[in-house]
């Protein structure tokens, strides 16, 4: 019997179409952001949260920080300004500290979410799109993390809920990266949004060996042995002349990463 296979659809990005059936919810981390892309998230973000220092990123965004609060900010706080903390606590945002020594601010932000009654009940019965932004560059430890972490609550969601169609996406202003548990997929590109040319397919997510077959690259792949060390994907492109949506099968956890466009 065949798998059903995933859409990640990525297109209302442009379109700023929202699916009436999704909760789009957005975690700001600590790292630089692009004003003109965040202006387009928030525009279809539901629910906005920031991983302590995230904060003052989005308090940076000196033009428009008054028009979007927080819906809370999660983590140790020994990255967030005390003015910072002081403008969004004097404005309501609710702040959630946790001083554990075991988990990032992202860690925390994710458990803040799943404590949530309403994210659980959503997860049970509609879907959920969350877009972890400004997780790349910087400390090379921190981004590794980041990108475990994906791994981590794309396998925590389907946990909850086998049949979920909820996407889980990390980005920054140069890449956006998805998981792929093993399955298979159609990935829907955002045109305007996402470079034809800069893709990658990459086997890091559990750096096991893995097969990957590919429709709609210009180098497709086609069951080849793909391992960290050894074989993967980079500089791939999207293939324009392929008439379908671009298909990936894999039995390993890999990544699709691809390229932002500078003027979004
Ligand atoms: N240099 C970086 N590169 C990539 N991601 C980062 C970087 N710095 C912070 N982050 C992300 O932003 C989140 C919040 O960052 P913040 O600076 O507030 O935390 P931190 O105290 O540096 O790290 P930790 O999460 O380990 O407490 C981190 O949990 C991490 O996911
Ligand atoms: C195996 C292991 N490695 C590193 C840490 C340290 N650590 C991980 S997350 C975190 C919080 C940072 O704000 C700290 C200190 C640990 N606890 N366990």
């Amino acid at each position: 019997m065949s798998e059903q296979i995933f859409l990640i659809d990525n297109e209302f990005f442009n379109k700023g179409e929202k699916d009436e059936n999704t909760l789009y919810i957005t975690l700001m981390l600590n790292r630089p952001q692009q004003i003109g892309l965040f202006e387009k998230i928030i525009t279809f973000t539901d629910f906005l949260v920031c991983a302590d220092g995230g904060a003052n990123r989005l308090y940076d965004l000196e033009s428009i920080k008054d028009q979007y609060l927080p819906r809370a900010i999660v983590g140790d706080l020994d990255s967030i300004k005390p003015h910072v903390k002081k403008y969004y606590e004097e404005k309501g945002v609710e702040i959630s500290q946790n001083n554990s020594l075991d988990d990032t601010d992202l860690e925390k932000s994710i458990n803040f979410l799943f404590a949530k009654k309403f994210f659980n009940e959503l997860l049970q019965k509609s879907n959920l799109r969350l877009l972890i932004i400004g997780a790349f560059g910087g400390r090379l430890d921190q981004t590794i993390s980041n990108l475990s972490n994906l791994v981590k609550i794309n396998k925590l969601f389907k946990e909850k809920n086998p049949f979920s169609q909820s996407i889980i996406q990390m980005m920054d202003q140069y890449s956006l990266a998805t998981c792929l548990l093993p399955g298979e997929y159609y990935y829907k590109r955002a045109l305007k949004l996402e470079q034809t040319k800069g893709l990658g397919v990459l086997p890091l997510g559990n750096f096991n060996k893995g097969k990957i077959e590919s429709k709609g690259l210009r180098w497709n792949l086609d069951g080849l042995e793909f391992e960290f060390g050894s074989f993967i994907s980079t500089s791939n492109e999207f293939d324009e002349s392929y008439e379908g949506i671009p298909y990936f099968k894999t039995d390993s956890t890999i990544f699709i990463m691809t390229c932002i466009n500078e003027n979004v």
